[in-house]
């Protein structure tokens, strides 16, 4: 608890924890003694309104939980809100406390490398004015900070050692109380002394392509009526979102009772278990309230322990980690004690915890280190297997499905984010799993700095996880859990009338069929853009050369440029560019012999004909 002498007045800001309940942070900043004025602060920040990558389904996931808490801060108290204030934290955030006298701000502690720096920032500008400065942790079961100082600086980089590091750091906290009431805010005007330079922005505006009206979120410090109201959606020059999964706190903590309130269902709770192909999420949707701080993971980590104590025994054997839900929760802080460790975790240049693997498409740098934007095409081929997989028209349906789920509904199960992300990098296509990421982190309603990347590295073999021989079938998967390939129907109505036997490969249909379902593939749908089994053995062969050549991003020759090279020769010497699958070395032997017979060339056919 911090003492002010008389009349502290707390600016408390608000950022991916938006929620009353289970928020030590929140906890703290009402703690402070003798509090005259309480400010409830959100920075809309130009940085992440144009640097972010963001879909209109976050987006408008985000808004809704802003709108949602201002509501639960004026359940507390009628005169309070959530002061939306429009511009860079640390161009705003300074002409609040000057304007309003504030003595201390408070924040949930964020340890994710952007985060980091912005808040330095502004803890030295705070130390500048005289202003305290309280950073409480709460995001994760651990602070990823302390996890990686008990880990002796090192990332966490698999399950067991984060278990064995925290195993020591005393057991995950109980959840905070939910406050029952809050201070009044004092005087609230602002004068927008800084004018432009309030929401000056120089970036790329990674946006641009979903603004369809005129942007005027940053017209007014206050908002358009002065009265720090949530931006809306159109004040952005967005159009409508497309999903059905509702932001906020309210929203958030119903899902959660509601999977607590079957203490059989999180007893038994088994990830592998449950199924990708279903039409109703098989595991919690808990991440995008996790996401955005709507939920504090005390509050699901405790609330299963007491759903568990209730439970009757019956309906199967409780679960262990990593399947069961806690396990599920320890991933994440995982991924975030690695990500807390390597600055360049999200991209493969300079990652110290990346394998170097020469993908296509991968992000390229200038002489300085700075990423060269927009970027140079790639190959032909590779371009269009991008474009084709985020379009959901890769001609297989699997895939198709969940990439048009991924975009409509901004959430997909854990498994099929496996499928499409194994096809796209290692399974078949060979492209960096970066430009992957990136596709999930404008479409994700739950994107994390650490676990999107986190599971790209996982999933592409390039880190956490080194069974590259181990690939997802497009057509065998999916039939595991949903033969009548319910997914698919809905995702790709195109397909719907096919039967089973064809709905996740329906160009193997005869002509007939075809006519029949009223789709005929090339014309209807797509034709299967690459042969599956062809391109995972090449990229099996292609992984093997790069697992024993063992270069990460932060090796010498990845910086310097010369790793593609030194790998290239590696393939020309095992010929992993010219592997042939088992089809292919049968179609060649067939036409060897039919060669022999002198049946495949012109000649041979005019003597046959002849004769
Ligand atoms: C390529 C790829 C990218 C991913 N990107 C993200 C991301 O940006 N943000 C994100 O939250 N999850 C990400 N995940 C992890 C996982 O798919 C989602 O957390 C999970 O599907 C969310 O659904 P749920 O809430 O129903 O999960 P549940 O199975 O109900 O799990 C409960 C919670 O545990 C956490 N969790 C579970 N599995 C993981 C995991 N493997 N890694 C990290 N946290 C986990 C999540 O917070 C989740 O909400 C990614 C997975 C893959 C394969």
């Amino acid at each position: 608890m911090t003492k002010a002498k008389a009349g502290a007045r707390v600016l408390y800001w608000f950022r991916t924890d938006l929620r009353i309940t289970d928020s030590p942070a929140l906890n703290a900043a009402l703690a402070i003694d003798h509090t005259a004025a309480f400010y409830p602060v959100w920075c809309w920040d130009p940085n992440y309104v144009y640097g972010h990558r963001v879909g209109l389904n976050r987006w408008s996931f985000l808004l809704e939980s802003m709108t949602d808490l201002s509501d639960q801060l004026t359940k507390l108290n009628k005169k309070q809100k959530l002061h939306v204030v429009r511009g860079a934290p640390e161009k705003v955030l300074p002409m609040m406390w000057n304007s309003w006298g504030i003595t201390h701000i408070v924040w949930e502690k964020d340890s994710n490398a952007y985060a980091k720096i912005r808040d330095e920032r502004i803890k030295a500008l705070a130390k500048d004015t005289g202003v305290e400065v309280l950073e409480v942790h709460g995001r994760h079961l651990f602070d990823p900070t302390e996890v990686v100082k008990a880990n002796h600086n090192k990332p966490t980089m698999t399950l067991h050692q984060w278990q064995s590091v925290t195993g020591k750091m005393g057991g995950v906290d109980q959840p905070q109380p939910t406050p029952i009431s809050l201070p009044d805010p004092g005087d609230v005007k602002l004068s927008d002394e800084l004018g432009e330079e309030r929401h000056k922005y120089e970036g790329v505006d990674r946006n641009a392509h979903i603004r369809t009206g005129s942007d005027t979120c940053f017209d007014k410090l206050s908002g358009s009526k002065g009265d720090y109201a949530v931006p809306t959606i159109a004040e952005m020059g967005f159009g409508q979102p497309t999903t059905s999964i509702r932001g906020g706190t309210t929203a958030g903590h119903e899902k959660l009772s509601n999977f607590l309130s079957h203490p059989d269902d999180v007893a038994t709770f088994s990830k592998p278990r449950t199924a990708p192909t279903s039409l109703e999420p098989s595991t919690t949707l808990l991440s995008p309230y996790i996401k955005f701080g709507c939920v504090g993971v005390r509050e699901i980590w405790w609330g299963c322990k007491e759903a568990i104590k209730k439970w009757d025994g019956k309906g199967g054997q409780e679960t262990k980690e990593p399947e069961n839900m806690f396990g599920q929760l320890e991933f994440r802080d995982m991924y975030a004690a690695a990500e807390a460790a390597e600055p360049d975790f999200e991209r493969i240049r300079g990652n110290s915890v990346c394998r170097y693997i020469d993908w296509g498409l991968q992000n390229q740098y200038d002489k300085d280190g700075q990423e060269i934007l927009p970027r140079p095409r790639g190959g032909d081929e590779d371009e269009e297997r991008l474009a084709a997989w985020r379009e959901g028209r890769t001609g297989f349906p699997w895939i198709d499905a969940c990439m048009r789920q991924l975009k409509n509904e901004g959430w997909i199960h854990h498994l099929a984010r496996h499928s499409v992300a194994c096809f796209i990098t290692r399974g078949q296509c060979y492209i960096s799993w970066e430009r992957g990421m990136e596709v999930f982190d404008e479409w994700l309603i739950d994107w994390d700095p650490a676990s999107n990347p986190g599971n790209w590295m996982w999933l592409s073999c390039s880190a956490f996880f080194s069974q590259y021989y181990r690939v997802y079938g497009l057509v065998s998967w999916p039939q595991k859990t949903d033969k009548s390939g319910a997914l698919v129907r809905k995702y790709c109505p195109e397909l719907k009338n096919f039967s089973d036997k064809y709905i996740y490969a329906p160009h193997l249909a005869p002509e007939s069929v075809q006519k029949e379902a009223k789709c005929i593939i090339g014309k209807d749908y797509p034709f299967p853009i690459l042969d599956e089994h062809a391109e995972k053995d090449r990229c099996i062969a292609r992984l093997k050369n790069a697992f024993a050549l063992g270069l990460h991003g932060d090796a010498p020759e990845v910086l310097d440029g010369t790793a593609p090279d030194l790998l290239r020769k590696k393939h020309e010497e095992t010929g992993a560019l010219d592997v042939k699958t088992a089809k292919e070395m049968k179609e060649e032997k067939a036409m060897k012999k039919r060669e022999a017979a002198g049946d495949s060339t012109l000649d041979g056919y005019v003597k046959k004909a002849k004769r």
